[in-house]
């Protein structure tokens, strides 16, 4: 299985790492024509708007949405749950709205920008290190969004079919469970297209 990361700017490498300690081949995707080759990809943490306008300077606004609609499964995290997000709140801004959530960007504050803490994510595990930096918030969902994870009542962590979003940065903790749920989810999609 391979995976790849877009790698126009954020936490490439962390990605890659964990994606392969999950077990799958992981590139760094700069071309929308390497989106061909790949099973799933990852939207990785960084800076959402300025990820979102190289998005559109290298045509990948486009691309990805054909992506999706393909069923390739795609996971963000952080800044990437944002760009997947149907609705910033506040903002409007060229983004790729292919998921029915809510999304507040800087949601937790100033005190809080940066923290850490052990939550449940749905069958993930018990007990994930969630790291938040400047992290954003699902403020709603809608009735095909499955919630994963939340944090003080506040939904960090939700998947739409073969979409996957979290508000914290799995990639920063040398946990592979999130990521193997991915590969799992890519594994279903690809059964479901061969059959
Ligand atoms: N760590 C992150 O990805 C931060 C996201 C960033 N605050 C944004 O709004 O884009």
């Amino acid at each position: 299985m391979k995976i790849g990361v877009l790698a126009l700017q954020g936490a490439v490498a962390e990605h890659i790492r964990l994606l392969e300690k999950a077990g799958a081949e992981a590139v760094a995707v700069k071309k929308t024509e390497q989106l061909a080759e790949i099973d799933g990809l990852v939207l990785p943490g960084g800076e959402s708007t300025a990820i979102g306008k190289l998005m559109k300077k290298y045509g990948f606004d486009t691309a990805l949405k054909e992506f999706a609609a393909q069923k390739k499964p795609i996971f963000g995290t952080c800044a990437g749950l944002i760009l997947l997000a149907g609705e910033i709140d506040g903002q409007d801004w060229v983004h790729l709205g292919l998921m029915d959530i809510k999304v507040a960007r800087n949601a937790f504050g100033r005190q809080r920008e940066s923290f850490e803490t052990d939550l449940p994510v749905k069958d993930v595990a018990e007990d994930f290190r969630a790291v938040f930096i400047r992290a954003p918030l699902i403020l709603s969902i809608g009735e095909n969004v499955e919630v994963l994870s939340e944090y003080n009542g506040e939904i960090v962590a939700a998947r739409q079919g073969h979409l996957l979003c979290a508000s914290f940065h799995p990639e920063l903790t040398e946990d592979e469970r999130m990521h193997v749920y991915f590969l799992r989810m890519v594994e279903q999609y690809q059964a479901v297209k061969a059959n």
